[in-house]
């Protein structure tokens, strides 16, 4: 089979009224044909104004996950009070940056009340309020949520077990999984209803029991939407390209999608300035296997920054997990993401470089503006999996700026 990679390079020579370069890495994510790239953020972060300005770029940040606000304790941390103050600052900001929202997470063993987690309900009772905390809370965000990751970290750690023993488990029994997406479903039919867990994202055990869980969704005539894999990896441990792809597929072949939902790669001796070259190869390999699945929808880090890492106080002595340092300076990791979108921002002058291709449908590309504000026509005869590169030095390409551009379009057929 004839394999073509096709090239097009479009330079645009920037006037002296242009300013500097306004790529990120959500715009080239959705350049490449991913629905977004994303991170999580907290109530406390926000009042950061530095910290706040950059994830509200949604050049850089398409999506956005409240990292605790819209758990079980902090939204009904009493029987039948529901305060949603803090979770409704995130989906504000979210709107009004234009950003998705993704909403996590309605049922999950941690973070759960002690009203919820002592005990002392029967089979019925447990059921009842475990469908009235999802419908309350999946209707109060209706419409909001391109996604809610209904059950976390179901699956127990102990291969011998493959359901984690919970409260909901020992009480419910594993129908409470399918009970739940039932619930919120009914509460939000739009929303994309996903299972969330970590040390699934390469193939394994662990990844087979959530494969299982899809199954028995699946089973009750429920709807699940997708799979999260958090990708809490490590510098130097983190799964081969491969590996991922593979994993990712066996999902995908239940019929399901999946997302990376909390990615961040801790250096265990982040101290060591070297750890970053490492780092920037396995963000690479993470964020270039959901590039190479189409129904991985898009990546989200577990918050952008070194400054608001949850790492260091949940994995003492490890830490820089994130593609910003702690002074919000970008590090290796995020051009290394840049690049896995096939954009650039080390080319001459100030270019700002994405290219697409891979695997979008032909009419994805054709409807797909390459820059902020210019869309390019496909010639005829590009194959449907060409790729498509738009480098240019001016940093906002507008319709005057293009004007006096000198434009040149180059196929490259291997
Ligand atoms: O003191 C607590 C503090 O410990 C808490 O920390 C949060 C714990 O959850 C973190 O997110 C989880 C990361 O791992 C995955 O397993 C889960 O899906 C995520 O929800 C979050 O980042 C931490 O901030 O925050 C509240 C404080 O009161």
């Amino acid at each position: 089979m004839l394999k073509i990679n096709n090239l097009a390079i479009l330079s645009f020579a920037a006037g002296s009224a242009i300013a500097q370069s306004q790529t990120g890495l959500n715009a080239a994510a959705q350049a490449y044909g991913k629905l977004y790239f994303g991170s999580a953020t907290d109530n406390g972060e926000l009042t950061d104004s530095e910290y706040k300005a950059i994830l509200s770029d949604s050049n850089e940040f398409g999506q956005i996950t409240p990292g605790n606000s819209m758990k079980w304790d902090t939204v009904e941390a009493s029987r039948g009070n529901f305060d949603y103050t803090k979770g409704d600052v995130i989906a504000d900001l979210a709107e009004a940056n234009g950003q998705k929202l993704r909403c996590h997470t309605l049922v999950w063993y941690n973070q759960l009340p002690q009203w919820v987690s002592n005990g002392g309900f029967d089979n019925a009772t447990l059921i009842e309020i475990l469908q009235n905390h999802i419908t309350e809370e999946v209707t109060h965000y209706k419409g909001k949520c391109y996604a809610w990751d209904v059950v976390n970290e179901a699956i127990s750690d102990d291969s011998g077990a493959p359901l984690r023993d919970n409260i909901f488990l020992s009480t419910i029994g594993e129908a409470y999984i399918p009970i739940a997406f039932a619930a919120a479903a009914a509460a939000d039919p739009d929303a994309k209803l996903y299972y969330n867990d970590y040390s699934i994202e390469a193939p394994g055990a662990k990844s087979t029991a959530a494969q299982d869980i899809v199954k028995l969704v699946q089973s009750y005539g429920v709807k699940i939407d997708g799979i999260g894999l958090q990708d809490h990896l490590i510098v130097g441990s983190t799964p081969s390209l491969e590996d991922q792809v593979a994993n990712m597929q066996a999902f995908v072949d239940l019929g399901v999608e999946v997302a990376i939902t909390e990615l961040d790669i801790r250096a265990e001796n982040p101290d060591a300035n070297q750890y970053q070259e490492q780092q920037a190869k396995d963000y690479a390999a993470t964020v270039g296997a959901c590039n190479k699945v189409e129904a991985c929808v898009g990546v989200t880090i577990w918050d952008y920054t070194d400054k608001y890492s949850w790492v260091p106080g949940v994995f003492p002595g490890t830490g820089g997990a994130l593609p910003w340092d702690e002074n919000l300076q970008k590090k290796p990791a995020y051009d290394a993401i840049l690049e896995a979108y096939g954009g650039s921002s080390t080319g001459p002058g100030n270019q700002a470089t994405f290219t697409v291709s891979d695997n979008l449908t032909e009419a994805t590309r054709a409807s797909m503006p390459l820059n902020s504000g210019v869309s390019v026509p496909l010639t005829t005869g590009v194959s449907s999996k060409s790729s498509v590169a738009a480098t240019s030095s001016a940093s906002e390409v507008t319709p005057e700026a293009t004007a006096d551009a000198q434009c040149e379009v180059e196929y490259v057929y291997e």
